[in-house]
């Protein structure tokens, strides 16, 4: 069976208690017959009706027993548009870039560490040649 498309203008019309749709890792999910069952309180699923949810379900570290009740939800996949909001969980290759700048920064602070202390014992062995041309 092909699955159904929807777009993020379709989800975010399905907003309220009794009609709230979620996106999940870019799926989109009808949590409606679980907003009174959830464990995690009807609060928090109506603060994400009708948007991307990706980062508030996986902060929580749902279960596999959660992820199993989420595919009895499944709606359809998200077809995403240009200007769409954008899920922050990220695939975990973005995490490398930031920790090469790391790298770099870390780089910057060793080439200082070994300026400063040339400079610093160049002025001890400046200091020291004065004091024995006094003698
Ligand atoms: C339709 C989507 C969701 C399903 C099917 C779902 C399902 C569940 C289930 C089965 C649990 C029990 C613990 C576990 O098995 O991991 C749970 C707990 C919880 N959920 Fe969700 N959840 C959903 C969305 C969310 C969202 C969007 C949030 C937002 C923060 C959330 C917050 C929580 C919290 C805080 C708990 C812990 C409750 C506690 O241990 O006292 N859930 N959820």
């Amino acid at each position: 069976m092909a699955e159904k498309e929807l777009t993020y203008a379709d989800v975010s019309a399905h907003a309220t208690k009794k009609d709230l749709y979620m996106v999940i890792h870019d799926v989109v999910y009808n949590a409606t017959p679980f907003v009174d069952e959830h464990p995690g309180g009807e609060e928090v699923l109506l603060d994400v009706a009708g948007q991307d949810a990706t980062e508030a379900f996986e902060d929580v570290g749902h279960s596999d027993e959660a992820r199993e009740i989420l595919e009895g939800l499944l709606v359809g996949q998200l077809k995403r548009s240009p200007g769409d909001p954008v899920p922050k969980v990220q695939a975990p290759n973005t995490s490398s870039s930031s920790s090469s700048g790391d790298a770099t920064s870390f780089g910057i602070g060793l080439y200082a560490v070994i300026l400063i202390g040339g400079a610093a014992a160049y002025a001890g062995y400046t200091y020291l040649q004065s004091q024995q041309a006094k003698q």
